[in-house]
């Protein structure tokens, strides 16, 4: 088995980076899943938290008919071509009137596979704070308010739990920097690190369909996959191998994200650490058996690897993926 090149793999995918995706282990029942196009079939939103050494963040004051006045953190829709660092840029460029740089992804929010949020923690490195004199469409102004008394009326209240990842992760960074990869991908997919963990050994699962790689699956567009939301997915990649039923499956978060969006390429792919376990407590040193030959598992051996994927599972040292 050619595990040094599953060794290079999984190691550039704990160091957030990771292969394009050539195929996919599974994807939806039917016909194949249709390429995603951005502000057709799927909506990528990009949002910035900026705190700054005060404790203070950054909030825009909204100028949609819908929301008129109200506070929010800079956020916006992506547009066909642009990176996600280009979309955050040109957001808080326009709602805000800062050029910045992402630092990290805080979390990655999804409402089924057409709904990505990608929440950033980001810092400014130039431009000038818009006041009320320069009130536009994109928004009326931006300042900066104590975290503790932020404004009202908030557009919405789910930035609040954005606002305490950032405080959290400035106190202590429970995961690496973790980035956007800017790699084409032509779906929404997710590739997955799917663990058993025995003692101090640890096991991944390994798709065996041409080279041996991480398996990858396919994110769905239709309603059922839509309201179940993108574990789905990974669920339905473990029904096609393993016998759930006595399993407890964990999607732990991610480890990185690729995507790139020139040429109309504007999936992406989440790289994602998954945990399965026994549910019954009795000992069990080996991992499940696994159903047919399009997967195995792979016993990690080489240890400083082995040592790194035991201390993301133990720390859960990842990027939160919610609903
Ligand atoms: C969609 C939001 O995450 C906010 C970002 O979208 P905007 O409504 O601010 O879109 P732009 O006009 O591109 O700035 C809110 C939500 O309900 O998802
Ligand atoms: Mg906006």
């Amino acid at each position: 088995m050619a595990s040094e090149g599953l060794t290079g793999a999984l190691a550039a995918v704990l160091a957030g980076q990771g292969p394009s995706v050539q195929s996919c282990d599974s994807a939806p029942a039917g016909e194949p899943p249709v390429p995603v196009r951005l502000r057709k079939n799927v909506c990528y939103v990009v949002l910035a938290v900026f705190l700054s050494e005060q404790d203070e963040v950054l909030l825009i004051q909204e100028a949609k008919r819908e929301c008129w006045g109200s506070w929010y953190l800079p956020a916006g829709r992506m547009e066909p071509g642009e990176t996600i660092v280009e979309a955050l840029q040109r957001e808080v460029k326009e709602e805000a009137g800062l050029h910045c740089e992402p630092e990290t992804l805080l979390s990655v929010e999804e409402r089924g596979p057409s709904w990505v949020r990608f929440v950033f923690l980001a810092r400014p490195t130039g431009g000038i704070l818009k006041t009320s004199k320069e009130a536009d469409a994109e928004s009326l102004q931006a300042a900066w308010y104590p975290r503790s008394s932020l404004p009202t009326p908030l557009r919405a209240h789910d930035i609040l739990h954005l606002v305490e990842l950032a405080a959290q992760y400035r106190q202590q960074a429970r995961h690496p920097v973790i980035l956007p990869q800017e790699l084409p991908c032509d779906l929404v997919c997710q590739r997955l690190v799917v663990t058993f963990t025995s003692a101090q050994t640890v096991w991944v699962l390994v798709g065996t369909v041409g080279i041996p790689h991480l398996p990858v699956t396919a994110c769905g567009l239709d309603p059922v996959e839509q309201r179940g939301g993108m574990k789905m997915a990974i669920l339905r990649l473990l029904q096609e191998c393993l016998t759930l039923h006595h399993l407890v499956v964990e999607i732990k978060g991610l480890l990185g994200l690729q995507h790139l969006g020139r040429d109309h390429s504007d999936g992406i792919c989440l790289n994602v650490l998954v945990t399965v376990a026994f549910r019954s407590p009795g000992i069990q040193d080996e991992p499940p058996k696994i159903r047919g030959e399009n997967f195995f598992w792979w016993k990690v051996t080489e240890e400083d690897l082995q040592s790194q994927l035991l201390k993301r599972l133990q720390g859960s040292s990842v990027v939160p993926v919610n609903r």
